[in-house]
C-alpha cells in the first residue's frame, strides 16, 4: 500500500492524484492545502495544511509528497520543494503512456502527463511539470521547478534554466538557452537564446515586459 500526498488541493493537485490513482503509480492520495476548508475533496482526505506535512509522514500517513502548485507560484514550488527535500521522499508520476529513452532522467517530484517524449539523453530536473504530449528533443535540459504546457516541442541541444514558463504549443529550436524565470507566452517561437528574464510571445519570440 503506497499513499501519495500532494501539496495543494485544487485543479492541478486534483489532476496529479488522477494520474496518480488511475495509472496505479500509487494506492491512495492525501491533500495538504492551506486554503480548503473542506474535510475532503472528490474522496481525497485533506489532512491538514503545509504546517501538518512532515509530522503525517512521521506518522507514516504517507510514504512520499509531489506539489501540486502549477505556474502562476513557481517560487512558491521552488520554496516548499527546498523545503520538504531533506525531511520527506519526493515521489514522481511518469504516465504509462510516455516515451521516455532509457537514457533520459527525470528528477524527483516531477509529473510527466501522458504522451510526453523525451528523447536519448534528456534531463528533466526536480519539481517540474510537463503537460500532456510535450516533446524533448536529444541532449536538452528542463530546469527545476519549471512548467511546461501542452505541446511544447523543444529540439535538441537546448537548454531550459529553472522555473520557466514555457506557454502551450511553444516551440523553441535546437542549441539555444534560455534563462532562468523566462515565460513563454502560447505558441512563441524562439529561435535565439534568451538572455533576459521576462515574457516573451510571438514568432520569432519577442520580450514584451
Ligand atoms: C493544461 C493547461 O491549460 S496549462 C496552461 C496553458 N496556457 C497557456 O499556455 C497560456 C499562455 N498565455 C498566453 O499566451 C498569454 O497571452 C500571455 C501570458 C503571453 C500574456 O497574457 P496577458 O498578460 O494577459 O497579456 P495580454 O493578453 O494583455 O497581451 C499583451 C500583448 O501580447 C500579445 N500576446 C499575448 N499573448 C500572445 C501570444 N501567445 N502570441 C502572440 N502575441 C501574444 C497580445 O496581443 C498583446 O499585444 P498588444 O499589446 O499589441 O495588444
Amino acid at each position: 500500500m503506497k499513499t501519495l500526498a500532494i501539496i495543494g488541493a485544487g485543479d492541478l493537485g486534483q489532476q496529479i492524484a488522477h494520474f496518480a490513482l488511475s495509472d496505479k503509480h500509487y494506492d491512495s492520495v492525501v491533500f495538504f492545502d492551506d486554503y480548503t476548508t473542506q474535510d475532503q475533496i472528490k474522496n481525497i482526505p485533506v489532512l491538514g495544511t503545509i504546517n501538518n506535512v512532515v509530522s503525517a509522514y512521521n506518522n507514516n500517513q504517507f510514504d512520499e509528497l509531489i506539489i501540486g502548485i502549477g505556474y502562476k507560484h513557481l517560487e512558491v514550488r521552488k520554496t516548499i520543494y527546498d523545503t520538504f527535500k531533506d525531511q520527506v521522499p519526493f515521489g514522481k508520476i511518469i504516465h504509462s503512456s510516455c516515451y521516455v529513452d532509457q537514457t533520459a532522467k527525470i528528477g524527483q517530484g516531477c509529473v510527466i502527463y501522458p504522451k510526453v517524449n523525451l528523447d536519448a539523453n534528456t534531463e528533466v530536473k526536480e519539481n517540474c511539470i510537463l503537460n500532456i504530449n510535450c516533446t524533448i528533443a536529444h541532449d536538452s535540459v528542463i530546469g527545476s521547478h519549471s512548467f511546461l504546457s501542452p505541446r511544447v516541442a523543444i529540439a535538441g541541444f537546448v537548454n531550459v534554466e529553472e522555473q520557466c514558463i514555457l506557454g502551450i504549443n511553444a516551440t523553441i529550436i535546437d542549441n539555444i538557452t534560455i534563462t532562468s524565470k523566462t515565460q513563454l507566452g502560447a505558441g512563441t517561437v524562439v529561435i535565439k537564446s534568451i538572455e533576459k528574464q521576462g515574457l516573451y510571445v510571438g514568432n520569432p519570440a519577442k520580450f514584451i515586459r
